[in-house]
């Protein structure tokens, strides 16, 4: 039997990201063992009963001892008292990774408790749903997903390429970015989309003239997309728009600003104007499926890729 490619795993946080690796290291056998570890004593015992692990203990620090791989997957908010708790038990050699949804405060927050000789290597999987906690975890969510790392000017490259090839093993593509880089893209593609689904349906919601029911009732597909981002977990996107407030503010300045023409444009009539972006964003979408990246197609890697060799 060939040997498994890390000793042990320790999982601190076992919701969606946490339990969905979880259950690729098990089928994968990427690990001897599976330590997991979380806050709240009920996660911990469904994550028992769904056997994601090996070993399950309420304290990350002694989920980490003897760990060669890390991988935090709590609230951006949560990184540095994580990282505090563990830094005392982590193994020398060890990789500390994380998948957090911003990079920039996650490093600021975490790298001042890093000890000498364990490889931190900040890491995020763009690969989710709106859903969270260890049921709603699945194998293959990453396949065929990009996973960014954003490395430190000092970070081994003997380490990073293990945790590329863990990375790999889940069927992800790896890219490096600088961490501000990396947030400034997210806010875009990621953040600002969420912010948006949450305030159209808050709007909605608020409206004395469409009734809550009616808003159900004929809800169209558009409208039905942004209520499924809209439910997505409230202290995650409490946390990443704490943690990644300039890029967003940013963001949030432009999109206000072209939402004005668009007002503006509809006010006076403007049909040319219109007509023009709604012709210009129609290529992004394009461009999105010929990309292979629109994975709300039926069956896009969500069936097993990561098995594939
Ligand atoms: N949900 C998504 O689609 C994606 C989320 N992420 C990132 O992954 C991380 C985890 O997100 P999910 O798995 O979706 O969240 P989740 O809510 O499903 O799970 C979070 C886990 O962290 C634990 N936790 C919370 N505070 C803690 C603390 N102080 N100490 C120890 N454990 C703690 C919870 O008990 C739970 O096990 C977040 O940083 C998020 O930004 C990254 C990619 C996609
Ligand atoms: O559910 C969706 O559409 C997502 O966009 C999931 C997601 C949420 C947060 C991330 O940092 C990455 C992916």
């Amino acid at each position: 039997m060939s040997e498994a490619p890390f000793e042990k795993i320790a999982l601190i946080g076992i919701g969606l990201i946490g339990s969905s690796i979880a259950r690729d290291v098990k089928a994968l056998g990427l690990a001897g063992e599976i330590s997991v570890s979380t806050r709240s004593p009920d996660t911990l015992k469904r994550a028992e009963e769904l056997e994601l692990g090996t070993s399950y203990t309420a304290s990350a620090a002694e989920a980490v001892k003897d760990a060669d791989l890390v991988i935090v997957s709590v609230p951006v908010g949560a990184s540095g008292a994580v990282a505090e708790q563990i830094a005392p038990t982590l193994r020398k050699g060890a990789i500390l990774t994380d998948v957090g949804s911003t990079k920039a405060s996650v490093i600021a927050q975490m790298q001042p408790h890093v000890p000498e000789g364990v490889h931190f290597i900040p890491g995020h999987p763009l690969a989710g749903t709106e859903k969270s906690g260890p049921d709603a975890g699945f194998e293959g969510l990453f396949a065929g997903r990009w996973c960014i790392f954003t490395p430190l000017p000092e970070t081994d490259r003997t380490a990073l390429d293990r945790l590329r090839g863990f990375w790999e093993a889940l069927g992800s593509r790896v890219d490096e970015m600088d961490p501000q880089h990396h947030d400034k893209v997210l806010a875009i593609v990621s953040h600002l989309p969420h912010i948006i689904a949450y305030n159209i349906v808050g709007t909605a919601d608020d409206l004395e003239a469409v009734t809550q029911s009616e808003v159900i009732k004929y809800s169209a597909s558009g409208f039905r997309d942004f209520t499924r981002l809209a439910a997505s977990d409230p202290t995650m996107w409490r946390d990443v728009c704490l943690h990644n407030k300039d890029a967003i503010l940013e963001m949030l300045a432009r999109f206000s600003e072209d939402l004005a023409y668009l007002q503006r444009a509809i006010r006076w009539g403007e049909g040319d104007k219109l007509f023009d972006l709604f012709t210009r964003t129609r290529t992004i979408r394009r461009s999105i499926v010929e990309a292979g990246q629109d994975v709300d197609e039926p069956d896009f890697g969500r069936h097993g890729a990561a098995k594939k060799s």
